[in-house]
């Protein structure tokens, strides 16, 4: 090898070396020269690799090789394109010639012949819409280039899966300007028509024309059957409050009004009564008690009604307060919704409860204020009680109607389910539980007569929508808003992975009953009061009373629920996340 060829090779090591070479002696590149340097790079691959030319030989053995592969990739995508674009011009020439044919059959038919012309229209449009495809993939192969190949292959894959689906076709009928036409009869014989050879038969177009009495059967299954709703609830039948929630005209039914609108209470006269119940053992209750009647009687002129302990706390400050009414004896407490007309609470939830318990039917406008630690059911606040006292004696006022349970307790001797023993109330909930029993209590579940489930744990809560954030919510029942009717049937401790509390509509009765061969009996407590025990055979009867707590609302139902589950709860408060960091708005 000589001096100047050694250094032409140097750097590249392949025959280009040598062609510039002899360029540069001749001016020009002849056969001689080429042949020269073919033959020099063979006898350069045959060469044991000359250290620190092996690994320039190397690649470009690799690329030689690229290149190879990349032209008969080219080369095959082009054939199989080729051969695909005939089989296409072969349908064509075949539904052609099959259109020919039918065409002579149904001459003289206008309706087929422009629908004939249609298909020959739509069959080129096929055709043509095949090769816009298959050219640009063609020339996508050819020059090689790989995410074009992929946009090719995709667009090529989806033209013939649509196509083995007989998709193709129906989209084009549906597009077409025939589209009104044809609508019908694409929906009814598209498994004839597109399915299987993936463009319109003229089967269903003759069928279309002899099918004259399609529009007549049409109309008669169109027209609709009209009905008539009625309620039925335990034996009661039609209720004048439901039909005016839903309407049913011909057939249609409508929600005419909601049954949990947010409800004002406006004063048609005066209020005169006013009933204030405090928690005991409080000063700052009984300081904010004392100011108030005060107020009540000096500037608003209203009677004042306390309890008998009230009275006493009342009286021991100054015997000016002689005027302030309550009563004797308990029985009175039952005429005493018909004395009130608004009841203020000076405590917690429990004092709301405490009121609602007095009333065992209807039950006065209940103003709760807040002196309690969490006040679900308080939400106004004792420092501004003048100006709050003020709106609401004046009115309107939002108020939300706080539905309550009515529980009966169903003894195994007695001989009907109306020999009942008194009744309880609750605003909050029913639980059954096992006392200071240490084993798992066995209760029997049904609803409106149908099996519910099986109880085998510590309890359950048969809670109001108001209740659901009291002891419902700690045993995992789910937040509910109060106006919403409903019964929240909760496990306590269930010794079951898939035991999820539920929620039962307004109008059913549960019905909870302790097994002959259940271990102890349980016992069941109201509002967290008034225990009670339930024996073998025993049951507690659990329906929605007639007569709801309506309690004043700061702002509305809505916004006094959300305040005090943030405020009593702290539901679902997180640190903001900060905006510097990791973000996809550069996407
Ligand atoms: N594990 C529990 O969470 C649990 C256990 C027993 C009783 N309780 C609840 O206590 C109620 C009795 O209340 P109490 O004041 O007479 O007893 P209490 O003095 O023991 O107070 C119980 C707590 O429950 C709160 N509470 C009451 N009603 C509520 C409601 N509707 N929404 C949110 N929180 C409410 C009260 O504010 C109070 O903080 C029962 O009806 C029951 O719901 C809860
Ligand atoms: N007028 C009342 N007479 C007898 N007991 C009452 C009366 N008012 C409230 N209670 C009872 O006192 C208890 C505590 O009342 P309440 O829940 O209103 O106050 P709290 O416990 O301070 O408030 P919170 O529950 O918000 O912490 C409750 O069990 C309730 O039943």
């Amino acid at each position: 090898m000589s001096p100047s060829k050694l250094d032409s090779t140097d750097s590249f090591g392949h025959e280009e070396a040598s062609v510039s070479c002899s360029k540069k002696e001749n001016g020009c590149v002849d056969s001689l020269s080429i042949f020269h340097s073919e033959k020099a790079v063979e006898e350069l691959l045959q060469q044991t690799p000359v250290a620190g030319m092996d690994e320039h030989l190397i690649e470009f053995s690799e690329a030689l090789r690229t290149v190879a592969k990349a032209l008969r990739r080219a080369a095959e995508g082009k054939a199989s394109a080729q051969a695909e674009a005939a089989e296409w011009k072969r349908r064509y020439e075949l539904e052609r010639t099959r259109n020919i044919q039918m065409e002579r059959k149904v001459s003289g038919n206008n309706n087929c012949e422009m629908l004939h012309h249609w298909w020959i229209r739509s069959s080129l449009d096929n055709a043509m819409d095949m090769l816009r495809i298959m050219l640009p993939c063609l020339f996508f192969w050819e020059v090689g280039k790989e995410q074009n190949k992929r946009i090719a292959e995709a667009r090529m894959a989806e033209q013939f899966s649509t196509e083995k689906n007989g998709d193709i076709d129906c989209e084009r009928v549906k597009n077409s300007d025939n589209q009104s036409m044809l609508q019908n009869e694409s929906n009814e014989h598209s498994e004839t028509g597109c399915m299987k050879h993936g463009i319109w038969s003229h089967e269903v177009l003759r069928e279309r024309e002899s099918d004259s009495n399609s529009n007549a059967d049409r109309n008669k299954i169109m027209r609709k059957a009209s009905f008539k709703l009625s309620w039925w609830c335990n034996g009661e039948n039609g209720d004048q409050h439901k039909h005016d929630i839903v309407s049913f005209e011909r057939g249609n039914i409508t929600t005419a009004e909601r049954s949990s609108k947010q409800i004002s209470l406006k004063w048609e006269s005066d209020p005169q009564t006013v009933l204030i119940l405090t928690k005991p053992n409080s000063v700052s209750v009984r300081i904010l008690c004392l100011q108030m009647v005060r107020w009540l009687r000096e500037r608003k002129k209203l009677n004042v009604y306390v309890e008998p302990r009230v009275k006493v706390e009342l009286l021991a400050e100054s015997s000016n307060f002689s005027y302030v009414q309550t009563w004797k004896d308990d029985s009175e407490i039952s005429h005493l919704h018909m004395k009130v007309d608004l009841v203020i609470t000076l405590g917690g939830d429990g004092t709301v409860l405490w009121a609602a318990s007095m009333f065992k039917g209807p039950v006065p406008p209940i103003v709760p204020f807040s002196l309690g630690s969490l006040g679900f059911m308080t939400p106004f606040h004792s420092e501004h009680f003048k100006d709050c006292l003020d709106s609401v004696l004046r009115g309107p006022i939002s108020i939300t109607l706080r539905h309550r349970l009515l529980c009966r307790v169903v003894r195994d001797a007695a001989k009907n389910e109306y020999e009942t023993e008194e009744p309880f109330l609750v605003l909050n909930e029913v639980t059954i539980d096992r006392g200071i029993s240490s084993y798992l209590t066995n209760l029997e579940c049904y609803c409106d007569n149908s099996f519910v489930t099986c109880v085998q744990g510590d309890g359950l809560i048969l809670s109001t929508t108001s209740g659901s954030t009291a002891y419902s919510l700690a045993a995992g029942g789910s937040m509910v808003h109060p106006q919403v009717p409903g019964i929240l049937f909760t496990p306590i401790c269930p010794h079951s992975l898939s035991f999820r509390p539920l929620i039962l509509p307004e109008h059913v009765t549960v019905r909870i009953m302790v097994p002959f061969n259940s271990r102890s009996p349980a016992w069941a407590s109201f509002d967290g009061k008034d225990r009670k025990l339930l024996a073998a055979g025993d049951a507690l009867l659990c329906s929605m009373a007639p007569w709801p707590v309506p309690t004043a609302c700061q702002v509305d139902s809505t916004n006094d629920f959300l305040r005090s589950i943030h405020d009593g709860l702290h539901w679902n408060l997180r640190k903001t996340q900060s905006f510097d960091g990791p973000r996809d708005w550069d996407l």
